[in-house]
């Protein structure tokens, strides 16, 4: 960790970051840079003063939680957060769990913002999942370790060549805190951290559980794409909503999906509220889990227990029956010595990733894009139906059932007028309006229509796209569009074929 980014002089820190200077003092520890920043916090780099006592380390990450502007609910529920994360790691160790080695209330009037923050003292990483996999597509700041990166132009490698490995020491961690009685609660690639022997450890313990008998609770919390169905429809008490293994369990499936493919996450959808939806539905029984074409078959097994929809079901297994199998997975799919993986799949994991890393949103609906698009409540689910018999009964994303988007409904849907972004059978997208004269599509029985709904996705920098009506059989209701939606998305170089 020699070469921590510090922000830009001037460069503002992401909302809720709490400048730290370097120098900054908070027990025995001193800042001398930046690592990153979460819902909750920012996290710097820190060096301890004075001597260093045997065997503890000489340098840590501290998380700077502040509680300025908060009301005194938040600031509690802060602290709790904060309690919860050192409980945790005090009760649970383990050589995939990040160590807490303590935690400062920050005195320090002369400065507002960090008065009365809340420090966590954290054993050190390299970077997290998702930081090493975002970073990659940005020039100049190359996320993607050499060995990895192809140097014959081999076709790229679908999903990460250490997958396996990485799920191995997450289960065993998974495994491990369930045992000592304890739910993660926020498992994502965000919160597993790589250390510098490529070691995973999980972080970010802040929604951990005590589990009581066969379940626990939580506070209503947690990342959109990684919640189980169970989550959307369970009651909220006063000592929050219920969790369970399961809850974890789901997590790794999700987690071990995007590693093993590249980065897809096995719920369509073009925001983390349509994915929310299509968990939903598929927790429902109206919707069905889609793996994609590129998991490994020898994995396709341990992920449908994984996310089983019904959380009794999925109760069936547990992290220390899934290890050997996922053991043996890993194993069947063990990369060979020396394989290579060019820079493409990394830098679509990391999009993925980005997109998918909701930090700690309330459960329900999510809020919509801000700035980008209509708010939630003004959007409906819309879902995709592909009349190709074929298509609709696989159980895999393979591309030749994808279907496209356009970008312009009232030019010609083809190649060249579509989205990078395809879509399946079953997905749900959110719809906000629709328009009635656009380029009329026929279905495979030729009945056709001029109708058009507009769907918001947020992996793609158009951040909508064109629905024909005709490739769903739903009718959400949704406004006339006024003229100004239509104005076309920028046309793609690169033709793409429509479904
Ligand atoms: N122990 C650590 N060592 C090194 N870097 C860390 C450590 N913990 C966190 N980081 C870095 O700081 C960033 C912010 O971490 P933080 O836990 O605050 O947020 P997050 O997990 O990304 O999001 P959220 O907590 O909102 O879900 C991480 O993405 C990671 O890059």
């Amino acid at each position: 960790m020699n070469d921590c980014p510090v922000p830009a002089a001037g460069r503002p820190l992401p909302d809720g970051a709490v400048a730290v200077p370097p120098g900054y003092r908070v027990g025995d520890w001193e800042v001398t840079g930046f690592l990153g920043a979460g819902g909750w916090g920012s996290v710097h780099l820190a060096r301890r003063v004075g001597p260093v006592p045997d065997g503890e380390p000489a340098e840590a990450a501290v998380k700077f939680l502040s509680t300025t502007g908060l009301a005194p609910r938040q600031a509690r529920a802060l602290a709790e957060t904060a309690d919860r994360e050192v409980a945790f790691s005090r009760a649970t160790d383990h050589p995939h769990l990040i160590r807490v080695l303590g935690t400062e209330i920050v005195s320090d009037p002369d400065t507002p913002s960090l008065d009365g923050a809340i420090a966590l003292i954290m054993e050190l990483a390299e970077r997290s999942l998702l930081d090493a996999l975002g970073r990659s597509d940005q020039p100049g700041r190359d996320g993607v370790p050499d060995d990895v990166l192809s140097q014959d132009g081999e076709d790229p490698e679908p999903g990460l060549p250490e997958a396996g490995p990485l799920l191995i020491q997450i289960a065993e961690a998974l495994a491990h805190l369930h045992a000592s009685g304890w739910v993660h609660g926020d498992l994502k690639p965000a919160n597993i951290l790589l250390m510098a022997d490529g070691t995973a450890r999980l972080a970010d313990f802040g929604l951990a559980a005590r589990i009581e008998g066969t379940h626990g609770y939580a506070p209503p919390l947690g990342s959109p794409d990684y919640l189980p169905p169970e989550r959307r429809t369970e009651q909220l008490s006063e000592r929050g909503v219920m969790t369970r293994p399961g809850t974890d369990i789901w997590a790794f499936g999700i987690t071990a999906h995007q590693l093993l493919t590249g980065g897809a996450l096995p719920f369509g959808g073009g925001t983390p509220a349509a994915r929310a939806a299509a968990v939903h539905e598929y927790g429902t029984g109206r919707g069905r889990l889609r793996l994609a074409a590129e998991l490994p078959p020898a994995w396709h097994a341990v992920l449908i227990d994984c996310l089983a929809a019904d959380p009794a079901e999925r109760a069936r297994h547990t992290m220390d029956t899934l290890l050997p199998r996922i053991r043996a997975a890993a194993a069947e799919t063990a990369p060979a010595p020396r394989r290579v993986l060019r820079r493409g799949p990394w830098t679509v994991l990391g999009a993925v990733l980005l997109a998918g890393a909701v930090t700690a949103a309330w459960i329900a609906w999510p809020s919509g894009d801000a700035g980008t698009g209509p708010t939630v409540a003004a959007t409906k689910p819309i879902r995709v139906y592909n009349m190709d018999g074929n298509c609709k009964d696989l159980t895999e994303r393979v591309p030749a059932c994808s279907l496209g988007l356009a970008r312009d409904p009232h030019r010609k849907y083809a190649a060249g007028n579509v989205v990078s972004h395809r879509v399946w059978h079953d997905d749900v997208l959110l719809t906000d309006c629709v328009i009635n004269d656009g380029d009329r599509v026929e279905d495979e029985n030729g009945i056709g229509t001029p109708r058009w709904y507009r769907v918001w996705l947020d992996s793609i920098p158009e951040h909508y796209a064109w629905l024909p009506a005709v490739r769903t059989r739903d009718d959400p209701q949704a406004p006339v569009c006024p003229a100004s939606a239509t104005s076309p998305a920028p046309v793609s170089p690169t033709p793409a074929a429509a479904g």
